[in-house]
């Protein structure tokens, strides 16, 4: 139970393995990051994220409101601490989707987390699912592919890894490692 903390390069199917999980376990609680970056088509303010400007970003940063904050290609993301400490005070399973270095600050300051790379069959297969997704220009995939890389050489810093050949397996074993069913 407690804190399980997901990561994977950009691309690998995190958000899309979140959401099946969500739909068959919803008592798994999933936090809600805060981002500068722009909505994409479809995308919610306070569902996919708090979508905030710079300036307000920053203000969360400085009054001590993230867990951890990272910078990825261009925008910044942070995960708010107050949702997450009432649930981990409830008891409730939650799950934070973030990349690398924002996982490595959580292993820091909450070393007893949980900590699962989810990781593409192939690096080709990874480029055809960024690609295909159509939400980002060339410009911005090229350098989500960079961060890829070093993400992808990252994989033995955590506890677990997860291949998402197929989403619902993938999902059934993250929920595996999380609450044992
Ligand atoms: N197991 C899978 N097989 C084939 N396609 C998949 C699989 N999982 C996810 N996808 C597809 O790959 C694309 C990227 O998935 P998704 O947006 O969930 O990735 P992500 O890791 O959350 O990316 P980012 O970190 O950039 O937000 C989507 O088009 C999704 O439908
Ligand atoms: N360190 C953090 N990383 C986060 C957070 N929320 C999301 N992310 C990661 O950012 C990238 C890009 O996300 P996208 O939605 O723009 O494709 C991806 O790896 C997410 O997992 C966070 O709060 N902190």
């Amino acid at each position: 139970m407690g804190l399980t903390v997901l990561s994977g390069p950009s691309g690998v199917g995190k958000g899309t393995v979140v959401a099946a999980v969500r739909e068959r376990h919803p008592e798994v609680w999933v936090s809600v990051s805060a981002t500068t970056r722009a909505p994409r088509p479809g995308e919610t303010d306070g569902v996919e994220y708090h979508f905030v400007d710079a300036e307000e970003f920053a203000r969360m940063v400085k009054a001590g409101e993230f867990v951890e904050h990272a910078m990825f290609a261009g925008h910044a993301y942070g995960t708010p601490r107050g949702p997450l400490r009432e649930r981990l005070a409830a008891g409730v399973p939650c799950l934070l989707e973030i990349e690398l270095l924002g996982a490595r600050q959580v292993r820091s300051a909450m070393p007893d987390a949980r900590f699962v790379f989810l990781a593409p069959p192939t690096f080709e297969e990874l480029v055809r699912r960024l690609t295909g997704r159509g939400t980002e220009s060339p410009e911005v995939i090229a350098r989500r592919l960079d961060r890829a890389r070093i993400e992808l050489a990252a994989e033995t810093e955590f506890d677990h890894v997860v291949v998402n050949d197929d989403v619902r397996a993938a999902a059934a074993r993250l929920v595996a490692l999380m609450i044992g069913s």
